[in-house]
């Protein structure tokens, strides 16, 4: 089940120069950076009351980022949501005819597995699926309760 907007990811040029123009704009400095290797960017994180915001610049030039800042420029690149069981959701999406981007969940940033659909079957919107990964212990723990 999809059950909240968890970010939306915005492509950028120069990260430093972004999050100096976020900042003002947010009066509010970014929680965070975070690189994700496999994606091929480093990550900016805003927070706006329970709205999150993930600025995205391309670590190399194969980078997803990369591509999309060649073709379109800066801008919104995708929109995420936060879903309860990411594999469940992947099935229940591909049987009702949705590509999915990625076979099995992969990590992404601020501690999720995501999944992304291709923005053809999607209305031209990237979108990414993002479960949050629970510590072993906190998981056992919680089950225990
Ligand atoms: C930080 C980790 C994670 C998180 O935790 O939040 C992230 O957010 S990572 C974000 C970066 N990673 C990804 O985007 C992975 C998924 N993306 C992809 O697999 C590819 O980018 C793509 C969507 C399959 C496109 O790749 P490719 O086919 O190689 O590029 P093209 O440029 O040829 O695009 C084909 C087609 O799709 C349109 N397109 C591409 N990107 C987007 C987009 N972001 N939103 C909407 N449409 C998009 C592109 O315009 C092409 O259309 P046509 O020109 O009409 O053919
Ligand atoms: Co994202």
């Amino acid at each position: 089940m999809l059950t909240n907007l968890e970010h939306i990811g915005i492509a950028v040029k120069d990260l430093a120069a972004s999050d100096a123009l976020f900042t003002k704009l947010f009066n509010s400095p970014p929680y965070k950076r975070e690189e994700v290797v496999g994606e091929g960017v480093m990550t900016s994180f805003f927070r706006i009351n329970q709205s999150k915001i993930e600025l995205l610049e391309a670590t190399r030039e194969d980078s997803p980022i990369a591509r999309f800042l060649e073709k379109k420029g800066e801008g919104i690149h995708h929109i995420a949501f936060e879903v309860d069981d990411i594999e469940a959701e992947m099935k229940r999406l591909q049987a009702e005819g949705f590509t999915l981007l990625n076979e099995k969940p992969k990590p992404g940033a601020d501690n999720k597995l995501v999944c992304f659909l291709h923005p053809k079957g999607t209305g031209g919107v990237l979108v990414e699926l993002c479960q949050e990964i629970v510590p072993k212990s906190q998981d056992d723990k919680e089950r225990r309760l």
